[in-house]
């Protein structure tokens, strides 16, 4: 279904609600540049690390597409856990996992409540820039504790840049960008409303700190557009 959420004045702050989950596949791809390409990197870069059995966490997994390509492109057999406290959201997950007959343990949950155990990776693209900055740092800390040695996280994130002038560039030509999918301007400057502090963006710098004082050994930048990047960092 096509995202017509913000053609409508807005009520109240940007809500995973049944209303975003409905048409949500069309949201992302829409609104995150060069998403399926990030989403087809992050799954060729955990499969090279990805052995028989291993048990995989996708934190955030919304409509579960993630899980649902890994398993289409990985050869190996995988534990696939899906995490998210939208009940919306997880309700599609289960219908499309159920669709292409993908086995994907769903739990509806916030992701501070959930012990994830033994996991070789954990992915979670763009969800930690919608939790609060002193919970987001406890998670990732968590995240680290939770993986295997030689274990990785892969995440994506919208970021900012620490030069305003920069920073201002890359906000519009965001905002261009989402004209040419179709998005109005009235429809973009509701959802930026809905979105101010919901959606906390750090830097890529500040990402990469918090990653290595979370004890990660390693943190690179393995796909960036403007204003939108993808990690993976490693535990040794
Ligand atoms: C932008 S979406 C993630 C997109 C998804 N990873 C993908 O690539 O298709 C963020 C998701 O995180 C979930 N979420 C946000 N905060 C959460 C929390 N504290 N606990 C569990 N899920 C959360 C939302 O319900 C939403 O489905
Ligand atoms: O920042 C925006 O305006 C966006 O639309 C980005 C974004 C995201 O990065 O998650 C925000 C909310 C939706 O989940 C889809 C896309």
């Amino acid at each position: 279904m096509v995202d017509k959420v913000f053609k409508k004045s807005i009520t109240k702050q940007f809500e995973f609600d049944e209303e975003v989950a409905s048409v949500f596949d069309d949201m992302l791809n829409r609104s995150v540049p060069f998403y399926k390409e990030m989403q087809r990197l992050s799954i060729n870069f955990a499969c090279n690390f990805l052995e028989e059995n291993d048990k995989v966490y996708d934190l955030g997994c919304s409509t579960a597409s993630t899980l649902i390509e890994l398993s289409k492109h990985c050869k190996n057999n995988l534990k696939l856990i899906g995490i998210d406290n939208s009940s919306a959201m997880l309700d599609n997950a289960a219908k499309k996992a159920g669709a292409f007959g993908v086995d994907i343990e769903l739990i509806n949950a916030d992701l501070h409540d959930v012990t994830y155990e033994n996991a070789k990776l954990i992915l979670s693209n763009y969800t930690l820039q919608f939790i609060r900055p002193l919970q987001r740092e406890k998670l990732v800390k968590k995240i680290y504790d939770s993986l295997q040695n030689n274990g990785i996280f892969i995440f994506s994130e919208k970021v900012i840049s620490s030069n305003s002038t920069l920073n201002k560039q890359s906000i519009d030509e965001y905002y261009e960008f989402k004209k040419t999918q179709g998005y109005s301007e009235f429809e973009i400057s509701q959802k930026r409303e809905a979105l101010e502090n919901v959606l906390i963006p750090y830097t890529e710098e500040e990402n990469k700190k918090m990653i290595l004082d979370a004890g990660f050994s390693h943190c690179e930048t393995i796909f960036k557009w403007v204003n939108f990047a993808t990690f993976i960092a490693i535990k040794k």
